[in-house]
């Protein structure tokens, strides 16, 4: 229970409902236990009737009595226990919100390399399974365990008045069933584990395959997907079956107790009657009642108790990563100007999950406002420079400092709300292309997601679409090209209004005269904002002040595009083979 105390914090903040709902469960018991008290009072005024001891009338009375008494304790016992349920189910309701909140603020807290290090389908099921498992634990094993609890205590204390020894008898049976439940739940348990494995490994199977219909049907592999799917079902089915072995002991187990009970009771009770040990036969129709009302909360022990432990290991799953301490820390509590200077100084850097040297002894510096291109071949550490200026990673060696300043000393909100970054695959929310610019500049009005577009030159575009700048995107929305992607991330960065501009290798996609024309658009945009152009393309790196080569991590040429074209080296290469390219064309 060590890891189920994280939610303490939580019964803590709902205490008072808790509270309420446990004086109701305990009313709820009560009024339910009147039931077979009632039952046993009503058949002794029956045989009193039928032996002669009441008149008619007494009988009739008598009897009609009682019936009224048993209607009115269901009613009032239904009724507490529609309010136990509303109290004590919906604070799990409420729990199970704040803790799906408190592991998604924490997923928005931690840094890059904990991405890479755990799988999305892990993190989805920390936030999804182990939720619903904690939460079966804050509401239903709580709320059955106190019913377990005051229905065993107060229905023994009505039974041990009536006859010692035949509550002995009737209650033995119960602990059997109790450890026999236990048992069957931690099996169930195992097994439904694993059916749940097989179906999220079939959609994902299937997920993908319908992603990637296109490529599947352009190889004609239509027959081998199907039987690779044909292949998982039976796997699965067969775990379905497994399951289903030991879900359908739990009810024939339960039913072959109850029995056993109830006939310990009319065999020991009715001896008793006959040898005038209990007085009267309305005890036994009173303890049948209590032998089937105590059978599911005595049940439910087990089920709790294997629910609690399955709760515990979720709850440890979920704190592994509450514990988890982002890498990338904000030291700085007050906002920092940023004016766009940006000096890298001997800068190493090393990707932690693939050991790959990207970045080794870097040194260069933009000054604000000016224009930085970046030129390489690919896995040069193009990407893994942006990736630093917006310290989505922090350096293995050296400095990178921003206006003068280490950029570990710089707030962190305030350097990424200057930068505008477009990345290499632009990436779009299932939402309106309007909120897709929009996203980062909320309060833009309609004209500057226009304006920002046209200069992303994707307005014509846009207006192309029925439903223009509403247009949907995503998988039941429209999908855009790959170049009409670029351009919409390319708005988005264009509307943030950024100190620092970040493109990075984001005009492969369009054609060069587009690229001409963005280029032109940016060049206006980007007055007095630094920008970082990375790009395979001479054409978008030769307006740039200052040019760098990249190889391996390292800088291999500098200078402006004329100092370059003029020295022997990959840019030059790179120049003439672009060259002859578009004179061909
Ligand atoms: N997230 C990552 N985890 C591990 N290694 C990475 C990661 N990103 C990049 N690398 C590695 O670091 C090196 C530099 O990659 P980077 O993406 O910076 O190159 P690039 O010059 O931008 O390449 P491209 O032109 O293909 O985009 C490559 O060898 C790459 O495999």
């Amino acid at each position: 229970m060590k890891e189920l105390q994280h939610l303490n914090k939580y019964f803590l903040k709902y205490k008072y409902s808790l509270l309420f709902g446990v004086i109701i469960t305990i009313s709820a018991i009560i009024f339910k236990l009147f039931t077979p008290r009632l039952i046993g009072k009503a058949i002794d005024v029956i045989s009193k009737g039928l032996d002669g001891t009441y008149t008619k009338e007494v009988y009739s009375k008598e009897l009609m009595l009682n019936i009224l008494y048993l209607i009115g304790a269901a009613l009032i016992a239904g009724a507490l226990t529609f309010l136990m349920r509303q109290t004590i189910i919906n604070v799990s309701r409420y729990i199970e919100y704040d803790l799906k909140n408190e592991i998604y603020q924490q997923y928005q807290r931690l840094s890059q390399n904990f991405y890479k290090s755990n799988r999305t389908g892990d993190l989805m099921n920390r936030i999804t399974e182990d939720v619903s498992r904690v939460r079966m634990y804050a509401g239903p094993a709580i709320m059955y365990s106190l019913n377990m609890i005051t229905l065993f205590v107060v229905a023994f204390f009505y039974m041990y008045n009536q006859s010692p020894k035949l509550t002995l008898y009737t209650i033995i049976p119960l602990p059997i069933l109790s450890f026999l439940i236990y048992f069957l739940s931690k099996e169930i348990h195992k097994r439904s584990t694993i059916v749940q494995e097989y179906l999220s490994k079939l959609s994902t199977f299937t997920q993908e395959s319908f992603s990637g219909i296109s490529v599947i049907k352009a190889y004609g592999i239509e027959p081998i997907t199907n039987d690779n799917f044909e292949a998982l079902s039976t796997e699965n089915r067969q775990k379905q079956i497994d399951l289903t072995k030991v879900q359908a002991l739990f009810f024939p187990m339960m039913i072959l107790l109850i029995g056993i009970s109830n006939i310990l009771v009319i065999y020991i009770g009715g001896k008793q009657y006959i040898d005038g040990e209990i007085e009267s036969i309305g005890v036994i129709a009173e303890f049948i009642i209590y032998v089937n009302m105590l059978t599911w909360p005595v049940a439910t022990l087990g089920w709790v108790t294997s629910i609690i432990q399955q709760a515990e290991a979720s709850q440890k799953r979920i704190n592994e990563f509450l514990k988890e301490e982002p890498d990338i820390k904000n030291t700085v509590s007050t906002p920092t100007k940023i004016n766009g200077t940006i000096e890298f100084k001997d800068v190493h850097f090393t990707h932690s999950d693939t050991n790959i040297k990207a970045l080794k002894g870097l040194s260069f510096k933009i000054n604000s406002g000016d224009t930085l291109a970046i030129i390489g071949k690919t896995g040069s550490g193009k990407s893994t420079i942006l990736d630093l200026i917006g310290r989505l990673y922090d350096v293995e060696k050296g400095v990178i400092e921003i206006d003068g300043n280490p950029i570990k000393d710089i707030n962190l909100t305030s350097l990424r709300n200057s930068i505008g970054f477009v990345p290499q695959d632009a990436f779009l929310f299932s939402d309106s292309i309007k909120d897709n610019i929009k996203f980062g500049s909320v309060n833009a009005t309609d004209d500057d997601v226009i304006n920002a577009a046209k200069n992303a030159v994707v307005h014509k575009n846009i207006k192309a679409f029925s439903k223009g700048y509403d247009t949907v995107l995503g998988e039941r929305g429209i999908t855009l090209s790959g170049g009409q992607k670029q351009r919409v991330s390319i708005a988005r960065a264009i509307l943030k209004n950024p100190e620092i501009l970040l493109l990075d290798d984001c005009l492969s996609a369009v054609d060069t005269e587009t690229e001409e024309q963005i280029l032109n658009n940016l060049n206006k945009v980007s007055k007095g904002k630094t920008t970082i152009i990375v790009s395979h393309r001479i054409s978008s790196a030769k307006n740039a002040n200052h040019i760098i080569v990249l190889d391996e991590g390292k800088i291999t040429q500098q200078g402006s595009h004329d100092e370059l074209i003029n020295i022997d080296g990959f840019y030059k290469e790179l120049y003439l083979k672009q060259l002859s390219e578009t004179l061909d064309a």
